[in-house]
């Protein structure tokens, strides 16, 4: 299973111990940036991690910045992607179980990193439960 990964200056040190994370859990990496901690504008690395769900070059995303909301928001602009908030593990079990979410956002500056790695296990290994949850997920995007 392939992941796309990225974040802006307030995610990245969450970043960079994620991808090793990820990696010893059996997942298939692609890292979008940022590249360090300098001031960055996470649009400009939230819109091709998202892209990569989008056109199916990962099966999810995860993205950090420092509250979460700017990341999201940014994916969320992506028709077919359904970005998450979580903050804490029930949370993230539900976007996967209720919503299909397919990416996942972080909020760096406000969990601790092992909280982020739970976070992280409990959205991947959560499926989605379909029947009800399938129409109202189909009645997300615009047309
Ligand atoms: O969501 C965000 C922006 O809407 C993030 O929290 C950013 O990481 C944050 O705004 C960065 O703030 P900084 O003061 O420029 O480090």
């Amino acid at each position: 299973m392939k992941i796309a990964i990225g974040s802006d200056h307030a995610g990245f040190e969450y970043k960079e111990k994620l991808i090793p994370f990820l990696t010893s859990q059996g997942f298939e990496v692609e890292d979008f940036g940022a590249f360090s901690t300098a001031s960055v504008d996470y649009p400009d690395f939230a819109h091709p991690t998202a892209q990569a769900v989008e056109d199916g070059k990962a099966d999810f995303g995860i993205l950090l910045c420092g509250s979460a909301q700017g990341v999201t928001m940014t994916a969320n602009k992506h028709q077919g992607i359904r970005a998450a908030l979580c903050w804490m593990t029930d949370i993230a079990r539900l976007s996967r179980q209720h919503n299909n979410a397919n990416v996942l956002t972080l909020p760096a500056r406000f969990i601790a990193y092992e909280y982020a790695e739970e976070i992280v296990k409990v959205f991947l290994e959560t499926e989605f439960e379909g029947g009800r949850h399938q129409n109202r997920v189909g009645k997300i995007a615009c047309s």
